[in-house]
């Protein structure tokens, strides 16, 4: 990657620092929660249906001319906070503050014109573009939508003007082609024209690289730094890549299952990173150099359902570092067992197995597991069984998270300490949503 230009604005002044800008946006406990129909688990509870909550609780502010990256895994909801700052998606709860206006509040009337003002880019330029336009008519549609242009003159004279400041030249062989004759990064260029030609303040550009070829990538990013000290542009980047957010972004905010859970600057979340999920996403960054021995595991386990997240801080279970308070729970000891009969052998693992009666029990929420034993087995054989586990794997973090195990009348009963859910908290320069700060 190039190294990052100093910050300017559009005179070529060195921009002041972050937060002595002026605030763009303000986003204040912001969700947005799905409601899905008819699931299984909402029928079991005899209610509703599930809710997903694509964002829930996130508060940032945004200054002008910043580029804040959003990072994290799919499903952490970095898509979903993008469409609410433009407005296309409702949040069901919280604000987020453009200037005078609440984005939330405003009638789909009163949104329509500030949303010239809020674009979007999107990661794959080939679907964003009309195969049956050419880039004249594309580029120059918002124009025509937002009625902004007096005649086809004027329409004209700005198509070339944001063709020129994206670097599509000369500007005569690009304006009668269709995106069919373009190149995957000149396409992506046509899009980044049709954004700008309506003079935006924002632009979410959601994975704007991540379809084009290694090649094009850096050069992209290029003109998108260039377009922003030239426009005066603030940049919202969604990605999963955290070498491309290094290089390109003033600020990061690290995202996991519609949470923030670290937010600062780039380089104080490089050099320390503080929450476990983006450590682990660092150590995950491929390395240029194959010799290294970095380790690139992500972090164990997969990104849980986000319809029915963990208790308590919603990374736990994949936490090499969780411990009492994090918010252990019955599911974490099912997928304990389950993990630890993967590695048996089949005789074993079938006693093992036997031993455990209707493991479904323990699929649901809940501090308090009770065990009960399989048929022709005695809880005291449950309890053993767990004290096996414990002894394999002493150092597996679900343990510090058990107060009891003891034997109840028919079963055992495992017994978590109460978790509690981490809040975004100052430490060392940045906001980090963990109990170990
Ligand atoms: N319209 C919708 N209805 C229901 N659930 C949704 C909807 N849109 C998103 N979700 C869910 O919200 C969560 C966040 O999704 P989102 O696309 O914002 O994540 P993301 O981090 O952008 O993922 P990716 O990197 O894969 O695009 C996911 O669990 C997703 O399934």
């Amino acid at each position: 990657m190039p190294t990052k230009p100093e910050p300017t604005n559009a005179a070529g002044v060195v921009s002041p620092p972050l937060a002595e800008r002026e605030v763009l946006m303000d986003v204040r406990d912001l969700e947005v929660h799905y409601a899905l129909q008819g699931s299984s688990l909402g029928r079991m509870f005899g209610g509703g249906g599930e809710v997903v909550k694509a964002v829930d609780g996130v508060s940032f502010q945004l200054h002008k001319g910043e580029v804040l990256g959003l990072v994290g895994e799919s499903g952490s909801g970095k898509t979903t906070l993008g469409r609410a700052l433009l407005g296309l998606v409702r949040p069901t709860g919280g604000s987020i503050r453009y200037r005078d206006h609440d984005l939330g509040e405003l009638s789909e009337r009163r949104l329509r014109p500030l949303r010239r003002k809020l674009q979007m880019v999107f990661q794959d330029p080939s679907a964003a573009l009309n195969p049956s336009m050419d880039i004249e008519t594309a580029v120059g549609h918002p124009l025509r939508i937002h009625k902004l242009a007096d005649g086809k003159a004027e329409r004209r004279a700005r198509v070339v003007e944001a063709l020129e400041a994206v670097g599509l030249a000369p500007v005569e062989r690009f304006l009668s082609k269709y995106p069919s004759d373009l190149s995957g990064g000149q396409k992506q260029r046509a899009v980044m024209a049709r954004a700008v030609i309506l003079d935006p303040e924002l632009l979410v550009a959601d994975e704007p690289i991540s379809m084009l070829d290694m090649s094009v990538r850096a050069k992209i990013l290029e003109l998108m730094l260039e377009l922003k000290s030239r426009l005066d542009l603030t940049y919202v980047y969604i990605t999963h890549d955290l070498a491309t957010a290094k290089f390109f972004c003033d600020r990061v905010a690290i995202m996991y299952l519609g949470r923030v859970v670290e937010i600062g600057p780039t380089e104080e979340i490089f050099a320390a990173p503080k929450h476990p999920y983006t450590k682990a996403l660092l150590r995950a960054i491929p390395e240029p150099d194959p010799s290294s021995t970095v380790p690139r595991d992500l972090p164990r386990g997969e990104i849980p359902d986000a319809a029915a997240p963990p208790l308590g801080c919603s990374f736990h279970p994949r936490c090499p570092a969780a411990f009492d308070r994090c918010g252990w729970e019955n599911r974490d000891l099912r997928t304990l067992l389950e993990e630890h009969w993967l590695g048996l052998d089949e005789e074993t693992y079938a006693a093992e197995r036997d031993t455990v009666g209707n493991l479904e029990e323990l699929a649901l929420p809940g501090h308090r597991a009770v065990l009960k034993p399989g048929r022709g087995r005695a809880p005291e054989d449950v309890a053993a069984l767990l004290d096996r586990v414990r002894t394999a794997d002493p150092d597996e973090p679900l343990w510090r998270g058990v107060r009891s195990v003891e034997v109840e009348g028919d079963g055992v009963v495992v017994d978590f300490h109460d978790g509690e859910d981490p809040r975004l908290r100052r430490a060392d320069g940045v906001d980090v949503a963990c109990h170990l700060y």
